[in-house]
């Protein structure tokens, strides 16, 4: 139980101390709980006495109004102290995230650390933001009026006191047990959840191959199984806290009868006087109040610790580390040594070496798999290589800072992700400051102004979710808009492949040669249209560059290159033979 309170308040940072002051009020709160009690017990003794006074009147009614007030007091300070401080936590917690998952590798959000990620930050945060106070001050103020209560009765018959302190611990002991139980539940229940909003995600994501393939049926039965397993998890939960539930009325029932037998026992022998057992009788209901408010409280506080654990687990991920010491690049030539790396265990490059002049073009040209992709990615350090190292103008890319490197590289990728926002501030994403004019100018060069201005609203047309309202083409040259208008002296580029009409290919290419002029570019080359021109071909096979040079060298070395072209050619006369007949 006390772990639960220390870790709320360890979450809490900079807010802990308002919650240990919170706790202090809680513990005067109770004392002034049991308050009336004592002064009409106070009074009933001097009424069985005889010696009743005036002045006993006064200490009795005085006493009874004093705690009562003291009490909404310290209530009041209790609230102000808890109220909103659960959501200022969580608002710091959740910029603290978005920094956090900014310098997580780009390769950790895989589609079941999204689903992990998700589950996380909306179910387990959501609950601790909820219900994190109330649990506190209910765990609390419930051990505090536990202890107060039973300290009470033994003061006013140590033989009454000393069984409800042994049925107390002995209840604790056992609930605690039977609570643990229910936390092994929800942290099932964390598990598939996040396997839920995974199977979510890719079915919302896959929609329209589901459907273009027919495969809603099998992708529906996965998705449905999702569901099931929450809903099986979630009914065992329940059906967990129901057997700690009915001990702990058992508990109350025993607890409550045998003081009632005891105090009626003792009095008949003559041992007890009769105010007090009458007392007893009516304060036996405030000792277990505060028990119930404590088994109320525990399993949610169970449910939290696992919360909090996943969520300390998801924060201990490796992150990029960062080195923010502003570097001056005095040139952009763009270098690895001896690199190599693996996502998992398998290595996909291997003892990478090459040099990329600033202002040429390099060309990366190999089989689908070979690690064309991951070369450009790993220039965006979008992963940390394990072996060698890639640098920039000669400076090592893990010791500029992830902002002052993506702030010389733009990326233009064929998977184009627009935000669902104007198509102004889409493109201005890449440079917030650009006036309309720069924008225009961009875009015209990026051969996309002319569709924006057909469209109802003009630049200011909101584009669907991810983009959905444009063509793949269009989107390609809002992507090409947006990197123009940051106009980094790095260009990562990936060739477009059949996908784009070739109506639609010209307009990418006329960008594509708008964008690239005078910059270091390393283009991912599918088709090897763009590389005739390329200053320096790297042709890679399961990971190691197998050979380099520029187109003409590597024709007349007929080697994998030129084998590549030659297939190259054949596919392309056997599609002119074909559409001709
Ligand atoms: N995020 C990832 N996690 C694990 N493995 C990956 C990941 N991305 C790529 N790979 C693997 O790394 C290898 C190289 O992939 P990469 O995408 O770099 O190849 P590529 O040459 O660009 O291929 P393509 O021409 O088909 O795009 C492949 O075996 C691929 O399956």
């Amino acid at each position: 139980m006390l772990s639960i309170v220390k870790r709320l308040i360890n979450f809490s940072g900079k807010y802990s101390l308002r919650l240990k002051w919170a706790i202090i009020f809680s513990i005067l709160e109770s004392f002034t709980i049991n308050g009336p009690i004592i002064f009409i017990l106070y009074g009933l003794i001097k009424i069985n006495d005889n010696t009743l006074v005036k002045e006993d009147v006064v200490i009795a009614a005085s006493g009874v109004v004093i705690s009562v007030i003291l009490r909404a007091l310290f209530r009041r300070l209790v609230d102000g102290l808890q109220s909103g401080t659960g959501y200022k936590i969580f608002a710091d917690e959740r910029m603290k995230i978005g920094d956090y998952l900014k310098k997580l590798p780009t390769g950790y959000f895989t589609e079941g650390n999204v689903g992990y990620i998700s589950a996380v930050l909306s179910s387990d945060l959501n609950f601790i933001e909820e219900h994190g106070m109330s649990t506190l001050s209910k765990i609390v103020s419930g051990s505090i009026g536990v202890i107060i209560s039973s300290i009470i009765i033994i003061i006013l018959d140590y033989r009454i006191g000393i069984v409800v302190s042994l049925t107390t611990i002995a209840s604790f002991v056992i609930l605690d047990k039977l609570f643990k139980k229910s936390s092994e539940n929800s942290m099932k229940k964390q598990e598939v959840q996040s396997k839920l909003v995974s199977a979510v995600i890719e079915y919302v994501k896959g929609i329209s191959v589901i459907k273009a393939f027919n495969l809603e049926g099998q992708k529906s039965k996965a998705t449905y199984k999702s569901f099931k397993d929450t809903r099986n998890i979630l009914i065992k939960l329940e059906k967990s806290l129901l057997k700690p539930f009915l001990s702990l009325d058992v508990f109350i029932a025993l607890g409550t009868g045998a003081v009632i037998f005891l105090a009626s026992y003792f009095v008949t022998k003559g041992t007890m006087e009769l105010p007090i057992a009458f007392m007893m009788m009516i304060f036996i209901y405030q000792i277990f109040l505060p028990f119930r408010v404590i088994g109320s409280a525990l399993p949610l506080g169970r449910i939290m610790i696992a919360g909090l654990d996943r969520y300390g687990k998801l924060m201990e991920e490796k992150i990029l580390k960062e080195n923010n010491t502003e570097v001056n690049l005095n040139n952009f030539d763009i270098e690895f040594h001896r690199v190599s790396f693996a996502y998992e265990k398998e290595k996909v490059l291997k003892d990478i070496s090459f040099k990329a002049k600033e202002k040429t073009m390099t060309a990366l040209v190999g089989p689908s798999g070979c690690g064309k992709t991951t070369i450009a990615n790993l220039i965006a350090r979008f992963w940390d290589i394990e072996k060698g190292s890639i640098k920039i103008g000669g400076i090592d890319i893990r010791e500029m800072g992830m902002e002052n490197l993506l702030k010389n590289i733009s990326m233009v990728f064929q998977r184009v992700y627009l935000f669902n926002d104007t198509i102004l501030n889409n493109i201005k994403f890449s440079k917030p400051e650009a006036t309309m004019e720069e924008v225009i100018k961009a875009c015209k060069k990026a051969r996309c102004h002319n569709f924006i201005m057909d469209l109802e609203n003009g630049y200011d047309t909101i584009v669907g979710e991810a983009g959905a309202t444009l063509s793949g083409g269009e989107k390609q040259r809002i992507s090409i808009a947006r990197a123009i208008l940051k106009d980094a002296p790095i260009i990562l580029l990936d060739e477009a492949t059949a996908s784009v009409d070739p109506d639609n290919e010209k307009h990418i290419q006329r960008a594509i040669d708008e964008l690239i002029k005078e910059k270091t570019i390393i283009v991912i080359a599918h088709k090897l249209s763009t590389i005739n021109d390329a200053d320096q071909i790297l042709v890679l096979n399961e990971g190691k560059i197998v050979q380099r040079g520029t187109h003409g060298d590597l024709i007349r070395k007929r080697g994998k290159y030129n084998d590549l072209w030659e297939k190259r050619m054949e596919a392309r006369s056997w599609k002119i033979n074909t559409s001709v007949s």
